[in-house]
């Protein structure tokens, strides 16, 4: 299916052809090296900007900075981070120079990536098989040279990042099969084209049902404080024609209560193995409000979201973001100096407001100890 990011004529500034511009982030290889390359999430939609990196302290910076963000994104960007590690000691140390001496040092870019964000665990399963196949080709001996194991690693991310779009078309294929002609539906922060490598989680349902001729509306939290279903989902279902209203996160339950909502879908950062789900802040008042008007609650996620090993979404460790985020509006400042400010970035949604959770290998529904652990079996 189209991704809906690529527009070359508003990109005045960049010559990329459009095949370049299919997903947020990509990968491309020069006479210096490679170069991870990142549609600047930041600063959209008032720039389009796309950043060229060549150094992995720079891919480390975009995912901490929301350059890039969303939780299958921050995965792949991570895979891309180590791949482009390996060019660079490559380029700089030689393609003769000791492999041990890059094991170690690809140790220490693992350690760095997986310190930038601590919520999405799709980072930490993408770095996880980065570090595999660098295992298996230190202890297995399946590559002889710096550049035979670069190419390794890139094919490893290259792979991340095609699993992860056929993901998204699997999710966004059960998912439309929820949806009706004429449904209006409410969704919380970004979880689109801009934050996969497809076309989105909690979105792809939309776009694949709007692609099946269904006329939807979509009600668009902003999503607060840092305005990602305002800056970012609105953009990205603007272009691709889906109707929307934008609403500030406290009307949402003014227009469940009019009868506009007919479902809620939302993408995600960790779900536990009881099915307790992290996504954006503000997303437990969504499931709350759906929960007492009965609209369905519908979290849309692959299975690299779905985190076996902690039981409940308590043991879920919550990023803590900068005050400013909340006291600024885009640098501006709205809240007096040296107020306290709490500024938790995730909340965690119970699994008893969960209608059901739509994954690549199929929708998994209470009680999820059970439905997550039969669809995460690896012969299922
Ligand atoms: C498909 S992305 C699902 C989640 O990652 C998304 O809803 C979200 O919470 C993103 O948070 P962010 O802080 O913008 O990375």
């Amino acid at each position: 299916m189209q991704n809906f990011l690529p527009v070359l004529k508003e990109a005045p500034l960049n010559t990329l052809t459009q095949s370049q511009w299919q997903r947020t982030v990509w990968w491309e290889e020069d006479a210096q090296g490679a170069i991870v390359c990142l549609l600047d999430q930041s600063v959209l939609p008032l720039q389009m900007s796309v950043l060229r990196l060549r150094h992995e302290h720079e891919v480390a910076e975009a995912i901490t900075s929301l350059r890039v963000r969303g939780a299958p994104a921050i995965g792949v960007t991570a895979a891309f981070g180590m791949a482009l590690a390996a060019h660079r000691l490559w380029h700089e140390q030689g393609a003769e120079s000791p492999l041990e001496s890059a094991y170690r040092s690809l140790m220490q870019v693992e350690a760095l990536l997986r310190a930038t964000r601590p919520t999405a665990v799709n980072l930490f399963w993408a770095l996880e098989r980065m570090l595999a196949c660098l295992h298996t080709a230190q202890e297995e001996r399946v590559v002889e040279t710096l550049p035979q194991l670069a190419h390794l690693l890139t094919q490893e991310a290259l792979r991340i990042a095609e699993e992860d779009e056929r993901s998204c078309e699997a999710m966004g294929r059960l998912g439309a099969d929820l949806l009706q002609d004429g449904d209006s539906v409410l969704t919380h922060c970004n979880a689109g084209s801009l934050a996969t490598a497809g076309i989105g989680t909690a979105l792809a349902p939309f776009y694949i049902a709007h692609q099946q001729g269904k006329r939807l509306h979509v009600f668009v939290d902003e999503t607060r404080p840092v305005l990602q279903g305002a800056r970012l989902t609105a953009w990205e279902l603007q272009r691709a024609g889906i109707p929307l209203t934008l609403i500030t996160d406290n009307m949402a339950g003014y227009f469940m209560r009019q009868g506009k909502i007919k479902a809620v879908f939302v993408g995600a950062d960790r779900v536990a193995a009881n099915g307790d789900v992290a996504n954006k802040i503000g997303t437990y008042s969504v499931a709350v409000l759906a929960h007492v008007h009965h609209i369905p609650f519908y979290v849309v996620a692959p299975c690299s979201t779905i985190d076996l090993a902690l039981e409940t979404g308590e043991q879920i460790p919550i990023e803590q973001r900068k005050p400013e985020e909340v006291t600024c509006i885009r640098g501006e400042r709205i809240a007096p100096l040296d107020v306290p400010v709490a500024n938790p970035a995730f909340d965690v949604t119970p699994h008893t407001y969960v209608t059901a959770i739509i994954t690549d290998r199929g929708i998994a529904r209470a009680s999820y100890s059970t439905s997550l652990r039969q669809l995460l079996a690896p012969d299922a």
